[in-house]
């Protein structure tokens, strides 16, 4: 049967609606799921595609930190859109720790903070550096609680909390935690089949290249600039790629075949 001239107006019409509209993170996950094979760096190649952005490429360390910790943020109302959250009424654990995996997650709190959350802060061990101290001042200026301990018995965090976010250690971890440490990554072990972990670029405890078998187990993982080798070891429900800032010169130098990120997201999902 011909169609009528507007009919056929119409299918066209509709089909270059279809192009021009912006792809979901569905669409472009689909997309990438076919064509991207993303590449897992090593530790080294990690530390030396960052150093090469603070020197080469002129960033400052919270120019990315702050990109890097919106992505993260961004990556959580995601996963976990804060008005689902109705338990503990969007109550946030974010637990940092001393290097700039620290530094990502303050960002990402102050950015949870502002998409609804209600973040409290766990920073045991505090670096006397003025970014940190300017990103603990920003938090504390909003509102937001700082925990001086994690309570001994499982249910004071599973009360307390909806999510945990683990911005304890990143790239640069290397063997055993030390005691401190240990006991806290402990503490979160014992709560993560109850409170969904986020964890910021590396499972904390994990080795960046090898995993941890018996480690922290977080339900979704962000990794940042390009997932690290122990991404691979990954078993959580959700895994999103942040810190959309590489150049494209830097990204052909070490072939990291990034995935196309949508439009203008901040993050893409991997699986
Ligand atoms: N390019 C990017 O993708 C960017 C990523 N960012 C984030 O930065 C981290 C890496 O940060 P870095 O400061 O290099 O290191 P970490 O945060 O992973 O940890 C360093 C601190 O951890 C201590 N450490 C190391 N091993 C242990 C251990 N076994 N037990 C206890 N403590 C440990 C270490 O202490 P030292 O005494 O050994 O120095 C440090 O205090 C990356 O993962 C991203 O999250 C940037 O924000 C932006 C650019
Ligand atoms: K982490």
């Amino acid at each position: 049967m011909l169609r009528s001239v507007a009919q056929v107006a119409k299918s066209r019409l509709s089909c270059l609606f279809k192009q021009v509209s912006t792809p979901t993170i569905g669409q472009y996950q689909r997309k990438m799921s076919s064509s991207s094979t993303v590449r897992y760096l090593g530790q080294e190649e990690a530390q030396k595609i960052d150093e090469e952005l603070f020197s080469d490429y002129a960033f400052s360390v919270d120019q990315l930190m702050e990109l890097a910790g919106y992505s993260c943020a961004v990556a959580i109302a995601e996963c976990y859109p804060p008005e689902t959250l109705t338990k503990n009424k969007g109550a946030v654990l974010v637990c940092c720790g001393p290097g700039n995996n620290g530094g990502d997650g303050l960002v990402c709190a102050r950015h949870l903070k502002l998409f609804g959350f209600t973040p409290s802060i766990f920073y045991p061990k505090q670096p006397p550096k003025q970014l940190f101290q300017n990103l603990t001042t920003q938090c504390k200026k909003m509102n937001m609680a700082f925990v001086e301990s994690l309570p001994e018995d499982k249910a004071g965090l599973t009360n307390a909390y909806d999510l945990i976010v683990d911005a304890l250690f990143g790239f640069s971890f290397k063997g055993p935690p030390r005691p401190q440490f240990a006991d806290i990554l402990d503490k979160l072990k014992k709560v993560e089949k109850d409170i969904p972990i986020c964890s910021i670029d590396v499972p904390s405890g994990w080795d960046v290249e090898k995993g941890c078998e018996d480690g922290l187990q977080p339900e979704l993982l962000i990794s940042l600039t390009a997932p690290k080798k122990c991404a691979s070891l990954f078993r959580g429900k959700h895994h999103i790629l942040g810190g959309r800032f590489v150049p494209q010169s830097l990204e052909e130098k070490y072939n990291l075949s990034l995935p196309t990120y949508p439009a203008t997201e901040p993050i893409v999902r991997l699986q």
